[in-house]
């Protein structure tokens, strides 16, 4: 993959969520999918959201793009034209279309005709490496073939704001790789990208990081800023040090979590974003009682 997302100097607005709480339901069956989340999304850089099922990830996209509405809190976003909405699963590909008539759909509802369509579905056809299978039905595309095709369509109108729900999920590594250096190179042209994922390594490499959990703010800031914010202590052995359930497993390791301080003769281990991810989440969940 390639480097991190520089962070680009963001010149005029600032797109993104301020201080937001969504709540869906009524009575018993209330849920606050979001509460007083802010999530900045500067010109120009990626800024990504992560958590587990059910964190909030694709309510905070949705209302970027005005798709759902909060009950406090403000959005702030380019008009409905200039923005992008990339859901997840390529689910906004016509299967029964080929590659080209999907981009020549996009192109007519956004009024694109002649040369100006023609060469930009060129360059993102080309960039996307799918120039050769722009005659093949959508269906007949493998998943990452076809995440990146969704991803050209929500490009072809060169929005302002780009939102992409987990355009990754599911994708070969290779085929996350080519999507990766897509999604920064939209930003590097002054995009303002915001993207949730699954993968705790693309995350790292984005300009910031939100970790929700329940439709809270876990930890939030660039990721060497969510990375020194670690709680407690990580440790790595072949088994769990104490409470299982503070365990989890990396690889053949081991690693295990309390809340700090440093016991005698403990080695803290350096943690990379997933370890600061589970931190987070079990110093969340863990009370003097257990983890709940
Ligand atoms: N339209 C809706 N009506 C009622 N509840 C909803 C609605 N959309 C989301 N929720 C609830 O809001 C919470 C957050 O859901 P959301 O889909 O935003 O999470 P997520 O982080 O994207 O999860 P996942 O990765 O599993 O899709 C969940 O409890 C979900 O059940």
């Amino acid at each position: 993959m390639n480097g991190p997302t520089a962070p680009a100097a963001a010149t005029g607005p600032q797109w993104g969520a301020s201080g937001v709480t969504v709540v869906f339901g009524k009575g018993s069956a209330q849920v606050t999918a979001l509460s007083e989340v802010s999530f900045p999304v500067p010109r120009g850089q990626v800024a990504a959201v992560v958590g587990g099922d059910g964190a909030g990830k694709t309510t905070l996209l949705r209302t970027l793009v005005s798709r759902v509405g909060p009950v406090s809190g403000t959005v702030s976003a380019p008009p409905q034209r200039q923005c992008a909405f990339m859901p997840t699963g390529a689910s906004g590909v016509w299967v029964d279309l080929s590659v080209e008539e999907n981009l020549n759909f996009v192109g007519a509802a956004y009024g694109l005709t002649g040369p100006d369509l023609e060469q930009r579905k060129a360059r993102l056809l080309e960039t996307a490496d799918l120039a050769k299978a722009r005659d093949r039905l959508a269906g007949r595309l493998s998943g990452g073939m076809r995440q990146k095709l969704a991803f050209c369509m929500a490009m072809l109108h060169e929005p302002d704001l780009l939102v992409l729900d987990e355009p990754s999920t599911g994708v070969d590594p290779v085929s996350r790789v080519d999507l990766w250096r897509l999604i920064s190179h939209a930003a590097a042209q002054g995009a303002a990208v915001a993207m949730a994922t699954t993968y705790l390594d693309e995350a790292e490499r984005a300009s910031t990081v939100l970790v929700l959990d329940d439709g809270h703010v876990l930890a939030q800031g660039t990721p060497s800023e969510v990375l020194a914010a670690t709680p407690g202590v990580i440790t790595t052995g072949t088994a769990p040090a104490g409470d299982p359930d503070l365990s989890w497993r990396r690889g053949r390791a081991v690693h295990s979590w309390h809340p700090g301080p440093a016991r005698p003769g403990e080695n803290a281990l350096t943690p990379d974003m997933e370890d600061s991810v589970i931190a987070a989440t079990l110093a969340r969940h863990t009370t003097a009682g257990g983890v709940t």
